[in-house]
């Protein structure tokens, strides 16, 4: 666990939570960061006068960073730093990689991946790997949250996608007040 800090939470979100977070994606979504790749974020919906969509999220963000900090141990030290809703296309894949490895990355802490569809019923590839510790492998199914430290103790993947559309909602923390989501979005 210390050499891995990861922590598995199955059924987090409710089916109609992950189907209002779907439609949300479906009716806001710009193509995203990469190829095949389309993405949602708060800052987009509130920058786009939807900032009512922004609701469902906050009780989710919330008690995303409560399970965080209670299984890191760093209580209200937090800031969610990005929160978003991404969906990848037929094609779509990730090497392997840690989420704080680039320069502009530095103050991602924690990620939290929440799967709003499945795998085999919704898409087809899109399994996400570990390249060390246990489990090895995440089967996305909708509901269940993977939640792991941003540095290169949790090297990850992503193989790609070869049918349907794999949706997440995802979200980084920092202990950095400087990259706090909430004060960039009451800036807008
Ligand atoms: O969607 C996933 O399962 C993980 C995606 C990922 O690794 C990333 O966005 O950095
Ligand atoms: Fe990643």
């Amino acid at each position: 666990m210390m050499e891995h800090p990861r922590l598995i939470l199955r059924n987090f979100l409710s089916p109609d939570t992950c189907k209002e977070l779907e439609f949300i994606h479906k009716s806001s979504s710009t193509v995203g960061y990469r190829p095949n790749v389309l993405s949602t974020t708060l800052l987009h919906l509130v920058a786009t006068n939807s900032a009512h969509l922004i609701i469902p999220f906050i009780p989710i963000r919330e008690r995303l960073r409560e399970k965080v900090e209670e299984h890191f141990g760093c209580e209200y030290e937090l800031f969610v730093e990005f929160t978003g809703l991404i969906s990848w296309c037929k094609g779509a894949s990730i090497g392997w990689h840690s989420d704080d490895n680039r320069d502009y990355l530095k103050q991602r802490d924690f990620a939290a991946v929440c799967y709003l569809n499945s795998y085999e019923v919704d898409f087809s590839g899109g399994l996400f790997h570990f390249q060390s510790g246990e489990p090895s492998t995440i089967v996305p199914m909708a509901g269940d949250v993977i939640i792991y430290t941003a540095d290169d103790r949790n090297i990850h993947s992503v193989s790609e996608i070869h049918k349907g559309e794999r949706a997440t909602l995802t979200l980084w923390f920092s202990r950095d007040a400087s990259h706090d989501e909430d004060a960039k979005l009451l800036k807008i």
